[in-house]
């Protein structure tokens, strides 16, 4: 199999461009080809497919076998991809998700390579069993979660998958390896979460630190720097438009007052190529 190595931010994944469909065994495949120590190593494996209804069809496993609805990182890193090996001439192009629709992504074109990738995530959902939670609410704001004793409170977000975002005081020393992977298989969640724990610093910067569904503690999550700026608006923290910053980078998120809709920008990077 023939790949490319790509990143968002450090959230690092393994491209596969010209299979038809999704190979039977991609969850193997996964898990065994994401291994850091005996394999590649990613956090997951994006297949770049033929779409009846976009320019391209993305679909992603994370490092688990898991396959989530949406990828926010990845989609920048298909993005690139299909320009920088022109598989497309166009700076305007469509990605048909799993979970989140068909996405318009435009592409910022520099010397001929991709540099940054500003991409429509859609709208947010926020009902409480739409995420899913087990919260029969219409928003879930700042609702509270027992873990071990302990209390946190939670908004909950799908931009295609779901969200739970955490305030904490310092989110960069956060202790992120004890509470993400417990929020994550937390009953109250039916389909398990990725979990975002944030500080808001000013009105147009938060810093945020993730656990992913699947992947664990993850260098970026595009779609969980959406979920944190529709969290920090719900909460009255921030504005419509912020910088999140995540431990591989920053990402810039506008929420759209007028459609509703939620945008992403930010950049791709590919790393190596490879046969395994
Ligand atoms: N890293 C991603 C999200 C990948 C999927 C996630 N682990 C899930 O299971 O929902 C992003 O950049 O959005």
């Amino acid at each position: 199999m023939n790949f490319t190595k790509m990143h968002g931010l450090g959230n690092d994944f393994i491209v596969v461009a010209g299979e038809k469909e999704l190979p039977a065994d991609a969850d193997q495949r996964a898990i065994q080809l994401c291994n850091r120590f005996f394999s590649i190593g990613a956090d997951g494996i994006v297949y770049i497919l033929p779409s009846d209804n976009a320019d391209f069809k993305m679909r992603i496993i994370n490092s688990d076998g898991s396959e989530p609805e949406q990828c926010g990182n990845a989609i920048r890193c298909v993005s690139k991809y299909v320009y920088d090996h022109k598989l497309i001439d166009k700076t305007e192009i469509t990605v048909e998700t799993l979970g989140a629709g068909v996405q318009k992504v435009q592409l910022n074109v520099q010397d001929g390579k991709v540099r940054t990738v500003r991409v429509d995530m859609g709208q947010p959902i926020l009902n409480g069993l739409q995420v899913p939670t087990t919260v029969d609410e219409a928003k879930v704001i700042n609702y509270p979660i027992e873990v071990d004793g302990k209390e946190f409170r939670f908004t909950a977000v799908s931009m295609g998958n779901p969200h739970c975002v955490i305030y904490v005081e310092d989110a960069v020393n956060f202790d992120l390896a004890t509470w993400g992977p417990k929020l994550e298989v937390h009953p109250m969640f039916p389909r398990k979460i990725n979990v975002e724990f944030a500080t808001v610093k000013n009105r147009a910067y938060t810093d945020m630190r993730v656990w992913e569904r699947g992947a664990g503690p993850t260098l970026a999550c595009g779609t969980g720097a959406c979920a944190t700026l529709v969290s920090s608006v719900l909460n009255g923290l921030t504005d419509r438009e912020a910088t999140v910053s995540l431990k591989g980078g920053e990402l810039f998120i506008e929420w759209n007052e007028a459609d509703n809709h939620v945008y992403m920008t930010g950049p791709a990077e590919e790393v190596f190529t490879g046969t395994v």
